[in-house]
């Protein structure tokens, strides 16, 4: 018996658990790995033990003080507990534990441990790293990382924060020219912080070097205040993560020592002498990182939500389909199935591709350090599409979930809101997700040259189908084949055909006398086209791949009914784009269209039982309407009435404006 059945559970929950056709726990352990289960499992029992960890009332009733004081309370905990509770040499347990403690708005160590960390770790030398990084871990100060300014995000070229040496002192002087080069936007950075990561212009012997790293304290270490010459504060509210107090920062002439710049690739001599890093944008790799993180990231989202999503659907009854049978549960419309379950398959697909890029991304650091920058390019390159398709597509999918919810999906207490507002940063910060898009697409640009000049570059799993030659027509027919090759070898033909075009596109608007800069800025829809053909192709490939790689047939045939929603639903989406050179048929859009509904159907008997196996708990969720237990009515009706706004029957303030209107009213008509 499924392990989430519990005596008093909603009947129509346990029903839905009662159906499926596998064993969720081995579901669970297939999703997670078994050892990883496992240690989830004594992490969540451990935090459960410690009731410290719990909110003093549900955090949408919190100000943002509050909430801030809350956060900052909890991060404290939880690095008091991390060294019992985890194994904190395993990532994957850290942001587990720090997850279930501190939630998902933001915590004061968040940039600390995502960007600051990874920074020293990648680009101080050995001397920086003896220095700050065991400090760093035994949290004696908290860091983040201050690169974006209020007049320039994307463009880091034109930075105006600078950093001009003066070999006389030995030291660069930090400065602030402009409003415009205010720091603005690095979490952590208003209130928590007193450490960060600066990214400043370089200036020594009168010459500019560009955008650098140095690690600069911003507040004394006992009072907590700003040093001199710094002003830092919050930015203020914003669409979401409200607990984190994301910072503006100034500095007017602040002298720091030269060995503050991160000197493991690029180096200032004592006599101002610039040493060049051996690869230009190898001080960009926290950049990296967390847009590889991101695609794991917004799986998670997807699987929170349509767990949300699945749940409330399944005790939610509305409506008849057959009338007079009585009414059904909202899951059983098809077009809940095709709003929900998509999210579903693409939320895997995520978390099968996340984990390919996050191992990418270790290699490669592993590989810069031992010389070989040879993958720098290629990680670049897929990293950037992957966070920019996965968070666009996790926001829409979240949306959906919400909007499957109906009125109730509205409330704070069904979790969406906050789930959504975290998320879909994602599609701004670390590159806004046009210029990520762009940016995939020059890597796509410089293979489709090679192809048109028949010369590919050495193998390379993630591009090497652009140098294949495919069918010239769409093989899809209604034979089931489990690789789906004819599907992956669309989704291929769609990716190299649209980047040979926009490719042909770009020389011949180059031949006509436009710069290629402007060649460019004119087929940019186009390039993001192309980069989004190739990112869909990977994802699908990496879903097939992984599928396939599973022995338990009862648990590979509810994968392979996810796959197939999943293969097919992007085949609908991309259609006009197969459609438009005449490479499908409309009979094979037909063909794909059935195949979804057909998913839709087979899916929709285990799907409790599915999104019972991503093992979310209450904790992480934080949705009435999500709850294991599915008793979503009475807390709901709890949940209201711990609004602050009910602490009272009638507000304080009530006779003093409606009151007296109201009031005046009646003597008015009265008269
Ligand atoms: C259970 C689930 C667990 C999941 C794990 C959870 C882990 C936690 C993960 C954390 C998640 C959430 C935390 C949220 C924290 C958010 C914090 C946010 C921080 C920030 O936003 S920091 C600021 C980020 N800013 C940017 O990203 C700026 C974007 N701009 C740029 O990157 C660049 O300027 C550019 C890419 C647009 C262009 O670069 P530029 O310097 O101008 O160079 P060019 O001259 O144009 O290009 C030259 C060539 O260099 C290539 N290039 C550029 N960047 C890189 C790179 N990073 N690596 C390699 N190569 C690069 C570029 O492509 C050019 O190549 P080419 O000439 O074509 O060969
Ligand atoms: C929640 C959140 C957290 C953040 N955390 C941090 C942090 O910790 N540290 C930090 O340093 N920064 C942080 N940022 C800042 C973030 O990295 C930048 O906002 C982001 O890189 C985009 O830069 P921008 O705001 O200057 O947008 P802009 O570059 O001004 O972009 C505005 C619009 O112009 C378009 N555009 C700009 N350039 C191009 C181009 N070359 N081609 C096509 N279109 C273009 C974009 O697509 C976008 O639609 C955070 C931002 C958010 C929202």
């Amino acid at each position: 018996m499924s392990r989430y059945i519990r005596e008093g559970d909603n009947p129509d929950l346990t029903e839905e658990r009662r159906k499926a056709s596998f064993d969720t726990e081995a579901m669970a352990e297939l999703f997670w790995g078994a050892r990883n289960l496992m240690r989830r499992r004594e992490i969540a029992n451990y935090v459960e033990q410690h009731r410290e960890f719990d909110d003093p009332q549900p955090t949408a009733f919190m100000t943002r003080e509050e909430l801030i004081e809350n956060a900052t309370r909890k991060a404290v905990l939880t690095m008091e507990h991390a060294e019992k509770a985890i194994d904190i040499t395993r990532d994957e347990e850290s942001h587990y534990f720090n997850a279930l403690t501190m939630g998902i708005d933001g915590n004061p160590f968040g940039l600390h441990l995502v960007m600051a960390i990874p920074t020293i770790m990648n680009n101080a030398d050995e001397g920086q790293q003896d220095e700050w990084l065991p400090k760093a871990l035994n949290r004696e100060f908290i860091a983040t990382y201050a690169q974006t300014e209020m007049g320039h995000g994307t463009n880091l070229k034109k930075l105006e924060t600078t950093a001009t040496y003066d070999p006389k002192t030995q030291e660069f002087i930090l400065h602030s020219p402009t409003i415009t080069s205010t720091k603005w936007w690095p979490g952590n950075l208003g209130k928590s912080s007193n450490y960060s990561v600066v990214m400043a212009q370089l200036y020594s012997q009168g010459k500019c070097y560009g955008a650098h790293p140095f690690f600069v304290q911003l507040r004394d270490l006992r009072t907590h205040k700003p040093l001199p010459g710094i002003t830092v504060g919050d930015i203020g509210p914003k669409f979401g993560i409200n607990t984190n107090d994301n910072g503006f920062l100034r500095f007017d002439q602040v002298r720091i020592p030269r060995r503050s710049m991160f000197m493991k690739h690029a180096k200032i001599l004592p006599d101002g002498t610039y040493v060049p890093p051996s690869h230009s944008k190898l001080n960009y790799s926290a950049m990296v990182y967390v847009r590889a993180a991101v695609v794991s990231l917004m799986a998670s989202h997807l699987l929170a939500c349509s767990t949300i999503a699945v749940r409330y659907s399944c005790i939610r009854r509305q409506g008849e389909i057959t009338p007079g049978t009585g009414e059904v549960k909202v899951l059983d419309y098809q077009t809940q199935q095709y709003r929900i379950f998509p999210q579903i398959a693409r939320g895997v697909a995520f978390r099968l591709s996340g984990n390919y890029i996050i191992q990418l991304y270790r290699q490669t650091m592993t590989d810069i350090k031992n010389g070989d920058i040879s993958a720098v390019p290629d990680l670049h390159a897929i990293s950037c599409g992957l966070k920019a398709v996965t968070s666009y597509q996790g926001a829409l999918g979240l949306e959906q979930c919400r909007m499957a919810c109906g009125g109730h999906g509205y409330l704070q207490a069904s979790g969406f809101p906050l789930q959504y507002t975290v998320a879909i940063g994602a599609c701004t910060y670390e590159g806004e997700n046009m210029v990520m898009l762009l940016q995939t697409a020059r890597h796509l640009i410089k293979m489709a040259k090679a192809i048109r000049s028949g010369r590919p570059p050495k193998p390379n799993k993630v591009i090497d189908y652009l140098f294949k030659k495919g069918p010239t027509k769409c093989l899809i027919d209604q034979t089931y084949d489990p690789n789906y090759q004819s599907v992956l070898e669309a989704f291929e033909h769609l990716s190299r055909r649209v980047t040979l075009e926009v490719y042909d596109r770009l020389v011949q608007l180059q031949q006509q006398g436009r710069s290629y800069e402007l060649a460019w800025n004119e087929c940019a829809v186009d390039l993001c086209k192309a980069t989004r053909a190739h990112v869909r192709t990977f994802l699908a490939k990496t879903f097939v791949e992984e599928v396939n790689k599973i022995a338990d047939i009862s648990l590979k045939s509810v994968f392979q009914d996810l796959l197939q929603l999943y293969l097919f639903y992007e085949v609908t989406e991309c259609a006009a784009g197969l459609l438009e050179d005449g490479f499908m048929s409309g009979q094979q859009l037909t063909y794909a269209k059935k195949n979804v509904y057909d998913a839709l159907a087979k899916i929709r008997p285990n799907a409790a039982a599915i999104v019972d196996s991503f093992d979310i708990s209450d904790r992480e969720l934080q949705s009435v309407l999500g709850r294991r237990d599915g008793n979503v009515y009475e807390n709901l009706l709890k949940w209201a009435q711990m609004s602050p706004l009910n602490k009272h029957d009638v507000l304080p303030f009530h006779h003093k404006y409606l009151g007296k209107m109201m009031d005046e009213a009646r003597q008015k008509s009265k008269l």
